[in-house]
């Protein structure tokens, strides 16, 4: 099995990983997968945690410090330097463009898709954004989740809200903020599923194009990696991402303009809605279509230049 300069060291592959809760909580995932489709020890599959520039921000929107790359260039130069393997990440923190030389091998089988409210309070507190009092205070990074706020409540105040999790959690317990919003897939991957007031319906909150799905970066030279990856991927997962990567790519890879999208599977088509909100959520433009499942890169493209003609000139991006 071992043939690349990180398997020198007796582990069959070594993960590369971010060092939050969430990622490592992805990475043993990743390590518990692997080594039950190839059947070799967890163990053997070394975890490297790597410190990112995006870790290192907890003042600003991301928006503002340089967007998705800060989470993923100490990580992909170190598997370029073939330092790690394989290398897991949320599919949602991912740029649209890898470095040359890196690629996706796939993606794991996709989490609860749907984002979670969470309302001081706990059991005792509002249970639906119906629920809030006029000008609760709700915390988020996300501009997509502020904007959709905005949309659904513009009577709720917004406010930024930045850092891991658990942070986020305890400064809703602590009652700086009224409410929050957090990835489902994220609470259910740190056992913290208990802490949601609500699970919001798609259709109402459209999550984040690949929101709840794990993707596996691997070197486009190492076929050992690749074939491991593929083993523990899943293709249902692939089809929805592909579809909702390529929309994603037509209208904006800066992460600047609150931008939705999710992909299903129906039969042996996939169907795709999309949207774009203006920040201060006075307007949205949403797409939708289908088409066969080989097709799911072309349908997120037509969706996603559908959606960017029918944007006002000079409003978004
Ligand atoms: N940007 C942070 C981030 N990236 C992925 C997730 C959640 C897990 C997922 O979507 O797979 C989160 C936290 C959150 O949005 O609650």
């Amino acid at each position: 099995m071992a043939s690349g300069a990180a398997r020198e060291n007796g582990s069959a592959f070594v993960i590369g990983t971010r060092g939050s809760p969430l990622a490592l909580a992805q990475a043993h995932e990743t390590q518990r997968r692997l080594s039950e489709a190839l059947g070799i020890a967890p163990e053997r599959f070394a975890l490297d945690v790597i410190k990112t520039s995006g870790d290192m921000i907890q003042d600003r929107a991301l928006s503002e410090a340089g967007g998705k790359g800060l989470f993923t260039k100490e990580i992909d130069q170190a598997q370029l330097e073939g330092r790690v393997d394989i290398t897991v990440h949320s599919g949602k923190d991912l740029p649209n463009d890898l470095p040359d030389g890196l690629v996706i091998a796939g993606f794991l089988p996709r989490e609860d898709v749907r984002d979670a409210l969470i309302c001081k309070g706990g059991p005792e507190g509002p249970t639906s954004f119906a629920d809030l009092a006029p000008g609760t205070i709700v915390g988020t990074a996300s501009l997509r989740r502020q904007a959709m706020v905005r949309r659904l409540r513009p009577d709720l105040e917004v406010a930024l809200l930045r850092g891991n999790v658990g942070t986020r959690l305890s400064k809703i317990e602590a009652g700086e903020y009224g409410a929050t919003l957090l990835a489902m897939a994220g609470l259910n991957r740190l056992g913290l599923a208990h802490h949601a007031s609500a699970a919001l319906d798609i259709d109402d909150f459209l999550p984040a194009v690949a929101q709840g799905a794990i993707a596996i970066v691997v070197r486009e030279a190492d076929a050992l990696a690749r074939e491991a990856a593929t083993a523990i991927c899943d293709e249902e997962t692939g089809i929805r991402l592909a579809a909702e990567r390529a929309f994603l790519a037509v209208l904006d890879g800066s992460c600047r303009t609150p931008i939705a999208g999710h992909a299903r599977i129906v039969g042996d088509r996939v169907h795709l809605k999309g949207l774009v909100l203006r920040p201060d959520g006075s307007e949205v433009v949403e797409g939708e279509g289908e088409a066969p499942l080989a097709d799911a890169a072309r349908l997120g493209a037509e969706v996603g230049a559908d959606v960017k003609a029918r944007l006002p000139a000079g409003i978004f991006g």
